[in-house]
Formats: structure tokens, C-alpha cells, sequence
């Protein structure tokens, strides 16, 4: 591989904004692909990809590269010739990558992978925490499945099309698909490609979502014709999964406490031809209250720390904070007391995270059944990364009596 220098240059910009700047990483990647018209696909892929690459292991390059938390660009540049040179890239003779230590970086590589928490580029507390609450094999296997780049896997939307049919228009624009058992409407792509451009999805064919979370909407036994209410809808997701199983027939409620994230779903909905959702912000106890004892079916898509979810935002493992986990906690259990009222007799409710951390989940659950007798388990689901070979989740299907 050559190295250009407008693309690398891109690269240490956005990695620039990402480690000083506090800008997510999805966002900044989403704004240098449209630098440069010009660039091709593989152009594109190297800004994205790398970009991706050098914030995962953001820890362990800087350990390599001997930069001691200090993101200057100086340093970037060492932590981009760390990534370059154990990826056996020849290095270009610029100035900024002038005197690269090729060997040490290899010795120092095998040295610190010894570290799981510096080989996994985690901060000390989360490893720390990790341990206690999967214990040291479980949350070795995990970090390290976490660490992995996602496949990209589409959910068929029911209402336009099979998935059948959708692979076959899909292989038209040569994009290459399989079937994953298990999965009723999923499709993985065999090579990454950027399909936001394509017709079949501009049309609401499809909608990317993980393999994982395919599976919370159709824990929730949804039927069409039903009440359900999608208590954290943010942009729709799953309630256009919910949508779908309901064969649009039934009323389909989608809160949030963010009004801007509703109307993305609004605008999801519309594609998908999805007309059975009514949005509704939450701007006050009174929002679920009027819905209490109503609901056939209700949906808590948690706020998590997202840790089931890492490898799409590596950047989450410096972001997250021990007491915005603490926080969030309280505000699930609190959730979870409040709309679970919204299920009416005979009904039933799935508790769902992209956590893999038992504090959110099941601890969750247990806590919130050891006050509320009218509910039972019926059955949950901890899906692991390392097992399951997609994002960590949880989910938790209950009954009210
Ligand atoms: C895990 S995300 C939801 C993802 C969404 N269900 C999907 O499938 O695309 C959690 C959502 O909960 C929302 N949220 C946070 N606090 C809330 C609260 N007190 N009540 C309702 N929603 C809340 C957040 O705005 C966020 O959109």
C-alpha cells in the first residue's frame, strides 16, 4: 500500500478533533469523506478505515509511541507511524514520519500486548470493572471480540420486500450478501461497501441494523393490531422493526425525550413506508402517565453505556466516564419502574441495553421484579460479542399479570 498525503493528512485532522476536540468519531469521519470529491472508494475506505483503526487502539499506540496522553499533532503523527509500520507499511520519507523507530515499535508492540488493558487499549477502570462483573476469562474473550471492526448487516424491511428478493436486487448493484441463521431478516455483506447511496436503500428496502438487535423487537411478541409503545425510541431502529412485525396494522407509540431524534424516526418511518407510528416527545410525567395500564406491549430500549456496542464507536471507551455509568444506572432502574406501568394486565415488556455488563442488565431486572410482583420473567437473552460474533446485548421479556 502507497500512503497519500491528502488522505493521511485528512486522517490526522479528524484524529485530531476526535482526541482534543471531544467530537465523535462517527460524525468527523461522516465530514472528511466529503472533503474531497475526487476520492474514489478505496480513498474513501483508507480515511474511514484507518481513522476507525487508530481510535480503537488509541491507548496502546500511544503507549508504542511513547506520547503520554499528549494528543499533539506531533504525537499523532507518531501514533499514525505505529499503525503504518505494524501493518507493514513502507514509510513515505516526509518530515513528519522522519525518524520513526521501525524496530522498537515492533519490540514495544510485543512487550505491551502483554497488558490486556494497554492490548485492548482500555482504560485501567473499565478492565478493572470488567473483571468484576463478567470475571477475568469471560471479559478477556469480550474486550477482545469488542475490539474486532462489525460486519455490516442490513435488516430486510418486511413491509416492501423479502429477503430474498432483496438479496437479488442487492447482487444487481454487485453487492454480495448471505442469509444468517438465526436471523429471519437479516443479510450480511460480504465486503463492506457504503449502501446509504443505493437506490434499494433511498427506497426503504432495508435499514442497517445489527444482528443483535434484530432480536429485541421480535422478543417482544408483537402482533398486528396490538397497542405498543416503543418507550426510547430515539431514531427508530427498532420501532421500525416493531412496525414491520405489526404489518402496519395496530398503533404504534414512539417516545423520547428528544424531539430531534423523533423526527429522524419520522423521516426512517416515511422510507420504510411504515404508517402505523405516532411520535411523542416526553416533556413531562404526564406523557406516560396518560398511557398507564393501556399498552399490549412495551418496548424499554434503555440509555446504556453502550459497551455491547464498542466495535462500531471505539471512541466510547474514553468517553464513557464511572459516574456517567452510575447515572445511567439510576435512570434505567427509574425507567423501568415508571413505563413499566404502561403494560396492561395479561400484557407484556422487554427490558433491552447494548451492555454487556450484568449492573445494567440482569441486576436491573432483578431489582426492578423484587419490587413489582405483578411481573414475571419469562425468559432473557445476554448475548456476548465473542459468542454470538455480533454486538453485545441484552434482553429481558416479562409478563404483567
Ligand atoms: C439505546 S437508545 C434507543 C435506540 C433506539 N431504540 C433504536 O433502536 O434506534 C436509548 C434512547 O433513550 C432515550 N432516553 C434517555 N432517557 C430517556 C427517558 N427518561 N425516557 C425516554 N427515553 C429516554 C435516549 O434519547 C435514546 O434515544
Amino acid at each position: 500500500m502507497r500512503l497519500h498525503r491528502n488522505l493521511v493528512f485528512s486522517v490526522i485532522d479528524g484524529l485530531n478533533l476526535i482526541f482534543n476536540e471531544g467530537a465523535y468519531a462517527d460524525k468527523v469521519v461522516e465530514k472528511l469523506l466529503k472533503r474531497d470529491a475526487r476520492w474514489g472508494s478505496r480513498d474513501r475506505k483508507f480515511v474511514a478505515e484507518t481513522t476507525y483503526e487508530i481510535v480503537r487502539w488509541k491507548r496502546l499506540y500511544a503507549e508504542i509511541a511513547d506520547s503520554n496522553e499528549n494528543y499533539s499533532r506531533e504525537n499523532i503523527w507518531r501514533m499514525f507511524a505505529v499503525w503504518a509500520t505494524l501493518r507493514g507499511i513502507e514509510l513515505p520519507d516526509w518530515n513528519q514520519l522522519a525518524g520513526t523507530p521501525t524496530r522498537r515499535i515492533k519490540g514495544r508492540f510485543d512487550e505491551l500486548s502483554k497488558i490486556r488493558k494497554i492490548k485492548e487499549s482500555i482504560p485501567d477502570w473499565l478492565d478493572e470493572l470488567g473483571v468484576q462483573e463478567l470475571g477475568e476469562a469471560v471479559w478477556t474473550k469480550e474486550i477482545h471480540a469488542l475490539n474486532e471492526q462489525a460486519d455490516v448487516i442490513l435488516r430486510t424491511n418486511t413491509l416492501k420486500t423479502t429477503k430474498e428478493k432483496l438479496q437479488t436486487v442487492l447482487a444487481k448493484f454487485d453487492i454480495e450478501t448471505e442469509f444468517i441463521e438465526g436471523y429471519p431478516d437479516a443479510l450480511r455483506l460480504k465486503e463492506r461497501a457504503n449502501i446509504f447511496k443505493n437506490d434499494a436503500f433511498k427506497s426503504g428496502l432495508f435499514e442497517v441494523q445489527d444482528a443483535s438487535s434484530q432480536l429485541v423487537a421480535e422478543l417482544l411478541d408483537v402482533q398486528p393490531g396490538m397497542k405498543v409503545v416503543d418507550a426510547c425510541a430515539g431514531a427508530g431502529g427498532k420501532s421500525l422493526h416493531l412496525a414491520a412485525l405489526m404489518e402496519n396494522k395496530g398503533q404504534l407509540i414512539s417516545l423520547d425525550i428528544y424531539e430531534g431524534k423523533l423526527r429522524e424516526l419520522k423521516r426512517r418511518a416515511r422510507r420504510n413506508g411504515a404508517h402505523n407510528i405516532e411520535t411523542r416527545v416526553i416533556t413531562s410525567t404526564k406523557v406516560i402517565k396518560k398511557l398507564y395500564d393501556k399498552a399490549d406491549r412495551v418496548l424499554i430500549d434503555a440509555p446504556c453505556s453502550g459497551l455491547g456496542v464498542l466495535r462500531r464507536n471505539p471512541d466510547a471507551k474514553w468517553k464513557i466516564q464511572p459516574d456517567f455509568l452510575e447515572k445511567i444506572k439510576n435512570t434505567q432502574q427509574d425507567i423501568l419502574q415508571r413505563y413499566s406501568r404502561m403494560v396492561k394486565s395479561g400484557g407484556k415488556l422487554v427490558y433491552a441495553t447494548c451492555s454487556i455488563l450484568p449492573s445494567e442488565n440482569q441486576q436491573q431486572v432483578e431489582t426492578f421484579l423484587a419490587s413489582n410482583d405483578d411481573f414475571t420473567l419469562i425468559e432473557d437473552k445476554k448475548v456476548l460479542a465473542s459468542e454470538s460474533g455480533f454486538d453485545g446485548f441484552y434482553m429481558a421479556l416479562l409478563e404483567r399479570k
